[in-house]
């Protein structure tokens, strides 16, 4: 009899655990939405150009300085942004650039709305790379997926091997935008994450009689008006 108490007693304290934690996800469900848009970013190139540092600069203001770790995988952060009184919510990924861990990256393409692709202007390999993460962007990602090229480590001025000339032919052939950044100085990187937030927000919510949202053109407005190097 106090075997079957004792049973009773288990299986009633195991329901009101299960309640509770069920409350608990329903609540975080049902949490009051504070952001209009989601939309999900991916960091992709060559291991070392500089994603983590980008993802940082841009989440924290910060420069990752000295030694180099090696993203495993891949990592997230998020950070949201306010587009004309829109709250976009950027959930951004940062991937390992480093070939071994291709297979993990291959399987976010999919659910990817932009993808930021760098490379490092003091690495020639990174540049020439870039061809090839092209191609695998057209076979695993989304056809409408937003990308962007950037030259990162324009900071750098006696290692550059990649003059910028090289990036907007690239980027033109490609037809896609481009734009030199710097994780370290913080050149263009909160740019980049505006521009490709604005596109991602005129896409959702376009009015029918407005017109297309011209990405390059806007990044170009912006590098004007600040003169070339918004940090
Ligand atoms: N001078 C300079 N160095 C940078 C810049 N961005 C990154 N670095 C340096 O480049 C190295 C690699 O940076 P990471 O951000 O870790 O590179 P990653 O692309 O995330 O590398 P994986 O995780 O292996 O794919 C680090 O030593 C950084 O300090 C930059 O804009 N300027």
């Amino acid at each position: 009899c106090n075997m079957y108490l004792f049973m009773y007693f288990f299986i009633y304290l195991k329901h009101l655990h299960t309640h509770a934690h069920t409350r608990a996800q329903d609540l975080k469900f049902y949490e009051p939405i504070h952001c209009h848009l989601l939309s999900q970013v991916m960091l992709v190139g060559d291991s070392g150009v500089g994603k983590t540092c980008l993802l940082v600069r841009f989440k924290d203001g910060a420069f990752l300085a000295g030694s180099f770790i090696s993203t495993v995988g891949i990592d997230f952060r998020n950070k949201v942004m306010t587009i004309d009184a829109v709250k976009v919510k950027l959930q951004i990924w940062d991937t390992a650039g480093q070939e071994r861990f291709r297979s993990v990256t291959h399987a976010y393409y999919r659910d990817a709305h932009a993808l930021l692709l760098l490379y490092d202007v003091t690495n020639k390999a990174s540049f020439d790379n870039i061809r090839a993460w092209l191609t695998e962007i057209h076979e695993y990602a989304q056809q409408d997926v937003v990308v962007m090229l950037l030259g990162n480590k324009a900071d750098v001025t006696h290692d550059r091997v990649v003059k910028r000339e090289e990036g907007e032919k690239l980027a033109k052939e490609f037809g896609v935008p481009f734009m030199e950044t710097s994780a370290k100085s913080g050149l263009n990187v909160e740019l980049a994450f505006t521009a490709v937030a604005r596109e991602l927000k005129h896409r959702t919510m376009k009015e029918p009689d407005e017109p297309k949202f011209q990405l390059q053109e806007y990044v170009d407005k912006e590098m004007r008006t600040a003169g070339c190097c918004r940090s």
